[in-house]
Protein backbone atom coordinates (compact mmCIF):
# COMPACT_ATOMS: atom_id res chain seq x y z
CA UNK A 1 0.00 0.00 0.00
CA UNK A 2 3.32 2.18 0.84
CA UNK A 3 6.00 1.91 -0.94
CA UNK A 4 9.21 4.30 -0.37
CA UNK A 5 11.40 4.00 -3.03
CA UNK A 6 15.41 5.29 -3.33
CA UNK A 7 14.14 8.14 -1.09
CA UNK A 8 17.08 10.27 -0.06
CA UNK A 9 17.07 13.70 2.07
CA UNK A 10 19.23 15.82 2.68
CA UNK A 11 18.47 19.04 4.75
CA UNK A 12 20.14 22.45 3.63
CA UNK A 13 22.49 23.99 0.72
CA UNK A 14 25.48 23.69 -0.29
CA UNK A 15 28.40 23.29 2.32
CA UNK A 16 26.18 23.53 4.96
CA UNK A 17 23.73 20.04 4.51
CA UNK A 18 22.95 17.59 6.75
CA UNK A 19 22.49 13.89 5.09
CA UNK A 20 18.76 12.20 6.81
CA UNK A 21 17.67 9.47 4.56
CA UNK A 22 19.62 7.66 2.22
CA UNK A 23 18.37 5.64 -0.66
CA UNK A 24 15.88 4.03 1.77
CA UNK A 25 13.13 1.53 0.24
CA UNK A 26 10.36 0.58 2.84
CA UNK A 27 6.96 -1.40 2.01
CA UNK A 28 4.09 -1.21 4.23
CA UNK A 29 1.00 -3.44 3.42
CA UNK A 30 -2.43 -1.94 4.00
CA UNK A 31 -4.19 -2.96 7.36
CA UNK A 32 -1.08 -3.22 9.14
CA UNK A 33 0.56 -1.50 12.06
CA UNK A 34 4.10 -1.12 11.60
CA UNK A 35 6.79 0.40 13.56
CA UNK A 36 9.99 2.05 12.60
CA UNK A 37 12.58 2.23 15.84
CA UNK A 38 15.47 4.52 16.06
CA UNK A 39 17.93 6.41 18.13
CA UNK A 40 17.59 10.14 18.63
CA UNK A 41 18.68 11.61 15.02
CA UNK A 42 18.61 8.69 13.05
CA UNK A 43 16.04 10.03 10.47
CA UNK A 44 12.72 8.67 12.44
CA UNK A 45 10.72 11.95 12.11
CA UNK A 46 12.06 12.73 8.63
CA UNK A 47 11.04 9.12 7.20
CA UNK A 48 7.69 9.69 8.70
CA UNK A 49 7.46 13.40 7.28
CA UNK A 50 7.97 11.75 3.88
CA UNK A 51 5.11 9.78 3.49
CA UNK A 52 3.07 12.47 3.39
CA UNK A 53 5.12 14.83 1.62
CA UNK A 54 5.28 17.06 4.80
CA UNK A 55 8.63 16.60 4.23
CA UNK A 56 10.03 16.78 0.79
CA UNK A 57 12.58 13.82 -0.45
CA UNK A 58 15.37 14.85 -2.32
CA UNK A 59 14.90 12.08 -4.61
CA UNK A 60 13.01 9.16 -4.66
CA UNK A 61 9.50 7.95 -4.71
CA UNK A 62 6.79 7.79 -2.25
CA UNK A 63 3.75 5.26 -3.61
CA UNK A 64 0.44 4.83 -2.16
CA UNK A 65 -1.92 2.96 -3.58
CA UNK A 66 -0.09 2.96 -6.60
CA UNK A 67 0.25 6.45 -6.78
CA UNK A 68 3.37 8.57 -6.75
CA UNK A 69 2.83 11.43 -4.36
CA UNK A 70 5.95 12.96 -5.72
CA UNK A 71 4.62 13.44 -9.15
CA UNK A 72 0.96 15.24 -7.95
CA UNK A 73 0.13 18.63 -8.08
CA UNK A 74 -0.90 20.55 -4.86
CA UNK A 75 -4.47 20.46 -5.40
CA UNK A 76 -4.61 16.59 -6.22
CA UNK A 77 -1.82 16.38 -3.01
CA UNK A 78 -3.85 18.17 -0.64
CA UNK A 79 -7.20 15.66 -1.62
CA UNK A 80 -4.47 12.56 -0.90
CA UNK A 81 -3.20 13.90 2.44
CA UNK A 82 -6.82 14.22 3.65
CA UNK A 83 -6.72 11.03 3.70
CA UNK A 84 -3.29 10.54 5.85
CA UNK A 85 -4.20 11.40 9.14
CA UNK A 86 -1.20 12.65 11.70
CA UNK A 87 -0.42 12.74 15.36
CA UNK A 88 2.06 14.11 16.72
CA UNK A 89 4.19 13.75 20.32
CA UNK A 90 3.62 17.18 21.57
CA UNK A 91 -0.09 16.69 20.38
CA UNK A 92 -0.31 20.13 18.37
CA UNK A 93 -3.84 20.94 19.19
CA UNK A 94 -5.18 24.48 18.88
CA UNK A 95 -5.29 26.33 22.39
CA UNK A 96 -7.92 28.42 21.36
CA UNK A 97 -10.07 25.87 20.28
CA UNK A 98 -12.56 23.61 22.26
CA UNK A 99 -11.97 19.63 22.30
CA UNK A 100 -14.96 19.89 19.82
CA UNK A 101 -14.29 22.56 18.02
CA UNK A 102 -10.23 21.15 17.63
CA UNK A 103 -11.90 17.93 16.16
CA UNK A 104 -14.18 19.68 13.69
CA UNK A 105 -11.37 21.98 12.34
CA UNK A 106 -9.82 19.41 9.31
CA UNK A 107 -13.91 19.17 8.72
CA UNK A 108 -14.30 22.64 8.07
CA UNK A 109 -11.27 23.09 6.28
CA UNK A 110 -12.74 21.04 3.58
CA UNK A 111 -16.17 23.25 3.40
CA UNK A 112 -18.08 20.09 5.26
CA UNK A 113 -21.68 20.85 6.03
CA UNK A 114 -22.14 21.79 10.12
CA UNK A 115 -24.72 19.29 10.38
CA UNK A 116 -22.53 16.89 8.90
CA UNK A 117 -19.59 17.85 11.24
CA UNK A 118 -21.51 17.03 14.28
CA UNK A 119 -22.28 13.56 13.19
CA UNK A 120 -18.87 12.88 12.71
CA UNK A 121 -17.44 14.86 15.44
CA UNK A 122 -19.87 13.06 17.85
CA UNK A 123 -19.02 9.52 16.68
CA UNK A 124 -15.59 10.26 17.23
CA UNK A 125 -15.71 11.91 20.75
CA UNK A 126 -17.50 8.43 21.18
CA UNK A 127 -14.36 6.37 19.58
CA UNK A 128 -12.09 8.06 21.85
CA UNK A 129 -13.77 8.23 25.14
CA UNK A 130 -13.89 12.38 25.57
CA UNK A 131 -17.79 12.66 25.08
CA UNK A 132 -17.77 14.44 28.08
CA UNK A 133 -14.96 16.53 27.70
CA UNK A 134 -16.52 18.51 23.97
CA UNK A 135 -16.55 22.01 25.52
CA UNK A 136 -13.23 21.80 27.25
CA UNK A 137 -9.74 23.62 25.71
CA UNK A 138 -6.73 22.11 25.58
CA UNK A 139 -5.08 23.62 28.32
CA UNK A 140 -8.33 21.53 31.09
CA UNK A 141 -6.87 18.02 29.71
CA UNK A 142 -4.64 15.11 30.50
CA UNK A 143 -2.05 14.66 28.25
CA UNK A 144 -3.86 11.08 27.21
CA UNK A 145 -6.47 12.92 26.88
CA UNK A 146 -4.90 15.53 24.41
CA UNK A 147 -3.72 12.31 22.26
CA UNK A 148 -7.29 11.06 21.93
CA UNK A 149 -8.23 14.71 20.92
CA UNK A 150 -5.07 14.14 18.49
CA UNK A 151 -6.62 10.93 16.90
CA UNK A 152 -10.30 12.01 16.65
CA UNK A 153 -8.93 14.99 14.75
CA UNK A 154 -6.65 12.74 12.59
CA UNK A 155 -9.44 10.36 11.85
CA UNK A 156 -12.28 13.10 11.40
CA UNK A 157 -11.60 12.83 7.14
CA UNK A 158 -11.77 8.73 7.00
CA UNK A 159 -8.22 8.41 6.68
CA UNK A 160 -6.61 5.00 5.02
CA UNK A 161 -3.52 6.00 6.87
CA UNK A 162 -2.44 7.45 10.44
CA UNK A 163 1.02 8.32 10.61
CA UNK A 164 2.23 8.40 14.35
CA UNK A 165 5.23 10.93 15.13
CA UNK A 166 6.63 9.70 18.68
CA UNK A 167 2.63 9.71 19.80
CA UNK A 168 3.26 8.22 23.04
CA UNK A 169 6.99 9.56 24.14
CA UNK A 170 5.49 12.55 26.33
CA UNK A 171 2.94 9.93 28.25
CA UNK A 172 3.38 8.16 31.72
CA UNK A 173 3.78 4.14 30.70
CA UNK A 174 0.22 3.56 31.95
CA UNK A 175 -1.23 6.99 30.02
CA UNK A 176 0.42 5.47 26.64
CA UNK A 177 -0.84 1.55 27.05
CA UNK A 178 -4.28 3.25 26.80
CA UNK A 179 -3.43 4.98 23.94
CA UNK A 180 -1.41 2.10 22.37
CA UNK A 181 -4.75 -0.14 23.31
CA UNK A 182 -6.88 2.50 21.60
CA UNK A 183 -4.50 2.99 18.32
CA UNK A 184 -5.11 -1.67 17.94
CA UNK A 185 -8.43 -0.83 18.24
CA UNK A 186 -8.88 1.71 15.22
CA UNK A 187 -6.75 -0.30 13.16
CA UNK A 188 -8.48 -3.51 13.67
CA UNK A 189 -12.40 -1.65 13.30
CA UNK A 190 -11.16 0.30 10.50
CA UNK A 191 -8.79 -2.15 9.00
CA UNK A 192 -6.99 1.46 9.11
CA UNK A 193 -2.54 1.32 8.25
CA UNK A 194 -0.54 2.81 10.76
CA UNK A 195 2.81 3.90 10.71
CA UNK A 196 4.45 4.66 13.45
CA UNK A 197 7.86 5.80 15.13
CA UNK A 198 9.68 4.95 18.34
CA UNK A 199 12.63 4.87 20.14
CA UNK A 200 10.88 2.94 22.64
CA UNK A 201 10.67 -0.93 21.64
CA UNK A 202 7.80 -1.79 24.21
CA UNK A 203 5.77 0.12 21.89
CA UNK A 204 7.13 -2.28 18.95
CA UNK A 205 6.26 -5.19 21.07
CA UNK A 206 3.19 -3.85 22.27
CA UNK A 207 0.80 -3.60 19.18
CA UNK A 208 3.17 -3.94 16.21
CA UNK A 209 3.09 -6.19 13.37
CA UNK A 210 6.28 -5.63 11.49
CA UNK A 211 9.18 -3.71 12.66
CA UNK A 212 11.99 -1.92 10.41
CA UNK A 213 15.23 -0.55 12.37
CA UNK A 214 16.69 2.50 11.22
CA UNK A 215 20.27 4.06 11.79
CA UNK A 216 21.92 7.07 10.15
CA UNK A 217 19.19 7.34 7.63
CA UNK A 218 18.77 3.82 6.34
CA UNK A 219 16.76 0.91 7.34
CA UNK A 220 19.39 -1.90 8.71
CA UNK A 221 16.87 -4.44 10.03
CA UNK A 222 13.67 -5.21 9.09
CA UNK A 223 11.02 -7.86 9.11
CA UNK A 224 7.89 -9.26 11.83
CA UNK A 225 8.16 -8.28 15.45
CA UNK A 226 8.56 -11.73 16.62
CA UNK A 227 11.06 -12.63 14.36
CA UNK A 228 12.87 -9.91 14.72
CA UNK A 229 12.96 -9.87 18.72
CA UNK A 230 13.90 -13.50 18.49
CA UNK A 231 16.63 -13.62 16.50
CA UNK A 232 17.86 -9.53 15.72
CA UNK A 233 20.82 -9.07 13.32
CA UNK A 234 22.08 -6.00 14.03
CA UNK A 235 23.98 -4.52 16.73
CA UNK A 236 21.55 -1.09 16.98
CA UNK A 237 18.48 -4.22 16.93
CA UNK A 238 20.00 -6.26 19.72
CA UNK A 239 20.51 -3.04 21.95
CA UNK A 240 16.99 -2.06 21.74
CA UNK A 241 15.94 -5.23 22.70
CA UNK A 242 18.31 -6.02 25.78
CA UNK A 243 17.71 -2.66 26.99
CA UNK A 244 13.88 -3.62 26.88
CA UNK A 245 14.27 -6.89 28.75
CA UNK A 246 16.22 -5.39 31.66
CA UNK A 247 19.58 -6.50 30.93
CA UNK A 248 20.84 -4.57 33.73
CA UNK A 249 24.31 -4.23 35.75
CA UNK A 250 22.83 -6.55 38.14
CA UNK A 251 23.03 -9.32 35.23
CA UNK A 252 25.93 -8.08 34.04
CA UNK A 253 27.53 -8.54 37.85
CA UNK A 254 25.90 -11.85 37.96
CA UNK A 255 27.64 -12.94 34.56
CA UNK A 256 30.75 -11.82 36.06
CA UNK A 257 30.34 -13.55 39.18
CA UNK A 258 31.95 -16.90 40.67
CA UNK A 259 31.04 -19.81 38.25
CA UNK A 260 33.20 -23.10 37.21
CA UNK A 261 35.42 -23.11 34.11
CA UNK A 262 32.92 -26.13 32.68
CA UNK A 263 29.71 -23.45 32.74
CA UNK A 264 28.26 -21.31 30.03
CA UNK A 265 25.99 -18.36 29.71
CA UNK A 266 23.15 -18.46 27.64
CA UNK A 267 20.05 -16.50 26.76
CA UNK A 268 16.82 -18.93 25.47
CA UNK A 269 13.83 -17.27 24.22
CA UNK A 270 10.55 -18.44 23.34
CA UNK A 271 7.41 -17.64 21.95
CA UNK A 272 3.84 -18.58 21.15
CA UNK A 273 2.52 -21.79 22.94
CA UNK A 274 6.20 -22.78 23.52
CA UNK A 275 6.56 -20.31 26.86
CA UNK A 276 4.25 -22.39 28.63
CA UNK A 277 5.68 -25.93 27.94
CA UNK A 278 8.13 -27.50 29.97
CA UNK A 279 11.04 -27.84 27.57
CA UNK A 280 13.89 -26.93 29.40
CA UNK A 281 13.46 -29.36 32.30
CA UNK A 282 12.49 -32.14 29.66
CA UNK A 283 15.67 -31.57 27.68
CA UNK A 284 18.19 -31.19 30.94
CA UNK A 285 16.80 -34.27 32.23
CA UNK A 286 18.03 -36.44 28.52
CA UNK A 287 21.22 -34.50 28.41
CA UNK A 288 22.32 -34.86 32.21
CA UNK A 289 23.63 -30.91 32.52
CA UNK A 290 22.47 -28.95 35.91
CA UNK A 291 21.11 -25.24 35.12
CA UNK A 292 21.34 -21.82 37.16
CA UNK A 293 18.74 -19.43 36.49
CA UNK A 294 19.80 -15.51 36.10
CA UNK A 295 16.70 -13.79 34.67
CA UNK A 296 13.65 -14.19 33.65
CA UNK A 297 11.14 -12.23 31.94
CA UNK A 298 7.66 -13.09 30.66
CA UNK A 299 5.76 -10.86 28.77
CA UNK A 300 4.11 -10.61 24.86
CA UNK A 301 4.18 -9.35 21.34
CA UNK A 302 1.05 -8.38 20.25
CA UNK A 303 -1.21 -10.80 21.72
CA UNK A 304 1.53 -13.64 21.63
CA UNK A 305 3.12 -15.07 24.94
CA UNK A 306 7.10 -14.04 25.14
CA UNK A 307 9.37 -15.71 27.20
CA UNK A 308 13.43 -15.38 27.87
CA UNK A 309 15.11 -17.01 30.84
CA UNK A 310 19.08 -16.19 30.91
CA UNK A 311 20.48 -19.52 32.76
CA UNK A 312 24.27 -20.60 33.10
CA UNK A 313 24.58 -24.48 32.66
CA UNK A 314 27.27 -26.80 33.78
CA UNK A 315 28.18 -29.95 33.15
CA UNK A 316 30.91 -31.48 30.22
CA UNK A 317 31.06 -29.21 26.96
CA UNK A 318 29.54 -31.94 24.82
CA UNK A 319 26.73 -32.13 26.95
CA UNK A 320 26.01 -28.84 27.05
CA UNK A 321 26.71 -28.29 22.97
CA UNK A 322 24.10 -31.17 23.03
CA UNK A 323 21.53 -29.39 25.36
CA UNK A 324 21.69 -25.81 23.22
CA UNK A 325 21.48 -27.90 19.52
CA UNK A 326 18.27 -29.82 20.97
CA UNK A 327 16.92 -26.83 22.34
CA UNK A 328 17.33 -25.42 18.96
CA UNK A 329 15.37 -28.45 17.34
CA UNK A 330 12.68 -27.73 19.36
CA UNK A 331 11.99 -23.85 18.02
CA UNK A 332 13.57 -22.07 20.67
CA UNK A 333 16.30 -19.84 20.08
CA UNK A 334 19.29 -19.92 21.72
CA UNK A 335 22.42 -17.44 22.36
CA UNK A 336 25.49 -17.81 23.50
CA UNK A 337 25.84 -14.98 25.92
CA UNK A 338 29.49 -13.18 26.48
CA UNK A 339 31.01 -14.22 29.94
N1 LIG B 1 14.84 20.90 9.45
C1 LIG B 1 16.07 20.39 9.52
N2 LIG B 1 17.15 21.07 9.08
C2 LIG B 1 18.39 20.54 9.12
N3 LIG B 1 18.68 19.31 9.60
C3 LIG B 1 17.65 18.58 10.06
C4 LIG B 1 16.29 19.08 10.05
N4 LIG B 1 15.49 18.11 10.58
C5 LIG B 1 16.29 17.08 10.90
N5 LIG B 1 17.58 17.34 10.59
C6 LIG B 1 18.74 16.43 10.75
O1 LIG B 1 18.44 15.23 10.06
C7 LIG B 1 18.88 14.09 10.81
C8 LIG B 1 17.68 13.19 11.09
O2 LIG B 1 16.78 13.89 11.93
P1 LIG B 1 15.36 13.32 12.37
O3 LIG B 1 14.67 14.40 13.16
O4 LIG B 1 14.66 12.77 11.20
O5 LIG B 1 15.80 12.13 13.34
P2 LIG B 1 14.95 11.37 14.46
O6 LIG B 1 15.35 9.94 14.37
O7 LIG B 1 13.51 11.69 14.29
O8 LIG B 1 15.51 12.02 15.79
P3 LIG B 1 14.73 12.32 17.19
O9 LIG B 1 14.32 10.99 17.75
O10 LIG B 1 15.77 13.00 18.02
O11 LIG B 1 13.56 13.21 16.84
C9 LIG B 1 19.55 14.64 12.06
O12 LIG B 1 20.93 14.72 11.81
C10 LIG B 1 18.95 16.03 12.21
O13 LIG B 1 19.84 16.89 12.86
Amino acid sequence: MIRLEHVTKVYGKGKNTTPALSDLDLSIEKGEIFGVIGHSGAGKSTLIRCINLLERPTSGHIWIDGVDLTKLGKGALQARRRKIGMIFQHFNLLSSATVYDNIAFPLRLAKTPEKNIRTRVDELLKLVGLEAHAQKYPAQLSGGQKQRVGIARALSSDPDVLLCDEATSALDPQTTDSILKLLLDINQRFNLTIVLITHEMNVIQSICDRVAVIHQGGIVEQGPVAEVFLKPQHPITRDFITRESSHSELLDAVLAGPHSESSLAVKISFLGDKTYESIMSRTVRETGVDFAILQGTISTLKSVPYGQLIVRFDGAPDAIQQTLDKLTAKGLNVEVMES
